[in-house]
């Protein structure tokens, strides 16, 4: 789950840091501040040794203080993050947090370390599956030509090699807007958005959207950006950091912007999970610029985000990709793995596209059908269909088994890896149970859960339930149908289904996925056991079908029924004849209704 993948991410990525010297490891001070050893002019190919240069003594620019030439850029690191009061000796202050017992940057000097266990993240480390290495990331990002995607896998490398270590939908994230598919609406051509990135006005934004749209790419394309522009970009994750992470960002921006006039960018992933004391925390930092803010969010921001916060950012809604555009990023990851389509037309016959893998391995081919299929069923998702798509692949080379092709273009027969319509599907299921979330079987399901519990039958409610979530359903749907359900099918024969029905809706809110399914199973068994009514719900409709069905005006409110705040309200009657019930020892005779639908029953079942 993204939660542990983000929990796996280093702390303060590069996007987070100070630039970088090219010497993986060291941070820098930004450039106005440098000590004047360590920028020097470019070095002649004599020169002695960098280490003679970092024994110098030099003084931080902001503390005045002298240090060896080696440790001065972690030092003033650390004297920007304490407001330029750094006093204490290097080791014993971490940046933000300090590495894990046992991990393998405990014992390392602090500033080589990578800061796995760091709740402020690198863009580059999340996504489900991600499972990579803080310190690969580095080296894969420092690797990547700007808006290839090929980060990890130069193009020459083998297929295997390609399908290794990072997840594909990773390593083809793309870097730049140009490579960035789909969500015309708001990044076409002539949108407000697009000329707001392109001329580098970055303003605080919510980016909303379903899983897998790209809000995260986006992020990351403005980080590329922001950075060359010489802005900082943080990130946090709002489902691991705490109060003071948001806090020490928040006051290593004011030391930027006071030293150096630099602003920063502070990306939020799933902000929604903040709560709101916490969103309140950076709210008049927003307000006065000290940070600029990116929240992404897959939950409706108007419920879940703080509304001062969001009056002060601009909401993006970004759209489920469209099948149009899977394909196009399917294509492109078709391209980077070298696979060879299969078109509808020559089954087993001319490829039409792909550059080949290296040459000593199989040709792998794809059905252009499979992509089809992968493009529609992923529901754009883009994430889930790259990953749909490296499975497939993967599950096809592992078996290892060929299939005779028909190569006519090159006139002749020839063995290759065929991936299939069912492959992919079979690579979908294993990533992602096959299930449409926007299509028939949401439906489908949902409803015979709903019937399930209906008709108390434990097992298959939760069959549905799980149904559902393991395909990848959102637990809130989920929760939303079971408030219904509390009402409309037990309503007043447990009353205490409501409550419990909300509470599940909360919880689920509170932890997400995966923990939140025990809540959601909770609230099913307790469903499905317990009794029935829909006396209300029914006496409800009757009513609602008594208002369709009158013809003329509706019946006026009697007067004894209406409120008298005013003399003229009680000169014409208003409140006259009314019999306050707590004044009676006896059951009050009084009509409720209208004139003309005395003694009508809404409870009586009615003949429709
Ligand atoms: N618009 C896009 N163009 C090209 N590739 C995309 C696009 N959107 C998503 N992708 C691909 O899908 C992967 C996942 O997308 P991303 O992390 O941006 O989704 P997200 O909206 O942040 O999802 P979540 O809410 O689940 O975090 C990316 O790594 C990238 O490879």
């Amino acid at each position: 789950m993204k939660d542990e993948a983000d929990s796996e991410s280093r702390g303060l990525g590069d996007a987070a840091q100070p630039p970088r010297a090219g010497k993986a490891g060291r941070t820098t001070a930004p450039e106005g501040l440098r000590a004047a050893p360590l920028p020097a002019a470019p070095r002649e190919p004599m020169e002695p040794a960098e280490g003679a240069e970092e024994e110098r003594p030099v003084q931080c620019p902001v503390c005045l203080r002298e240090l060896p030439g080696a440790d001065i850029n972690a030092h003033l690191d650390r004297c920007l993050q304490a407001g330029g009061a750094e006093a204490e000796p290097p080791s014993k202050r971490p940046r933000l947090a300090a590495a894990p017992p046992g991990s393998q940057a405990e014992g390392q000097p602090e500033e080589a370390r990578p800061a796995a266990a760091s709740p402020v993240f690198s863009l580059f480390h999340k996504g489900r599956g991600g499972g990579q290495s803080p310190a690969d990331a580095g080296r894969d990002e420092a690797a990547a030509p700007p808006g290839h995607g090929c980060a990890a896998a130069p193009c020459g490398d083998s297929l295997a090699q390609k399908l290794q270590g990072k997840p594909l939908a990773e390593r083809l994230r793309p870097d730049t807007l140009g490579s960035y598919v789909g969500q015309e609406r708001v990044l076409g051509a002539q949108t407000l958005l697009r000329s707001l990135l392109e001329s580098h006005e970055i303003p605080s934004l919510i980016l909303w959207g379903p899983p897998g749209c790209g809000k995260t790419t986006l992020a990351h394309i403005i980080a590329n950006s922001s950075k060359k522009n010489g802005m900082r970009f943080v990130t946090l994750s709002a489902t691991s950091a705490k109060t003071n992470d948001v806090r020490d960002v928040i006051s290593q921006a004011q030391n930027e912007k006071r030293l150096f006039k630099r602003k920063t960018i502070l990306f939020i992933d799933e902000i929604h999970r903040f709560n709101k004391s916490q969103q309140d925390t950076f709210l008049p930092h927003v307000e006065c610029g000290t940070v600029t803010l990116i929240g992404a969010t897959t939950e409706n921001p108007s419920f879940q985000v703080n509304a001062a916060l969001l009056s002060r950012c601009r909401v993006i809604v970004l759209e489920k990709l469209s099948a149009e555009a899977m394909e196009a990023i399917l294509m492109r990851a078709v391209r980077f793995l070298g696979l060879q389509v299969l078109g509808q037309g020559d089954q087993h016959g001319t490829p039409a596209t792909g550059s080949g893998s290296k040459s000593s391995e199989l040709p792998v081919y794809i059905e252009e059908k499979a992509l089809n299929t992968l493009a529609y069923l992923c529901d754009g998702d883009a994430r889930t269909g790259l990953n749909g798509l490296q499975l497939a692949v993967q599950a096809r080379i592992a078996v290892g088994r060929t299939t005779p092709l028909n190569t006519t273009a090159k006139g002749g027969a020839a063995d290759g890896i065929l991936v299939t319509e069912e492959h992919v599907k079979e690579g979908l299921q294993r990533s992602h149970i096959l299930y449409d979330r926007a299509g028939e079987e949401h439906y489908n399901c949902i409803s015979a859960l709903h019937k399930s519990m209906r008709g108390s039958d434990e097992n298959a409610s939760l069959y549905w339930l799980a149904r559902m979530l393991e395909g990848g359903e959102d637990p809130l749907y989920v929760a939303r149908r079971l408030v219904r359900f509390a009402s409309e099918d037990i309503g007043l024969a447990d009353p205490l289904a409501l409550t419990q029905a909300v509470a599940a809706y909360q919880g689920c809110h509170f932890i997400g996925m995966p923990e939140c399914e025990v809540i959601l199973a909770q609230c099913v068994v307790y469903f499905a056991r317990a009794p029935k009514s829909i006396e209300v719900y029914r006496a409800y409709g009757n009513v609602k079908e008594c208002l369709r069905m009158h013809t003329g005006p509706l019946p006026p409110v009697p007067l004894h029924l209406r409120n008298a705040p005013t003399r003229l309200m009680k000169n014409l009657g208003y409140g006259k004849g009314y019999k306050y019930n707590p004044m009676y020892k006896e059951p009050v005779e009084q009509d409720y209704l209208p004139e003309e639908l005395k003694g009508t029953d809404f409870f009586k079942e009615r003949e429709t």
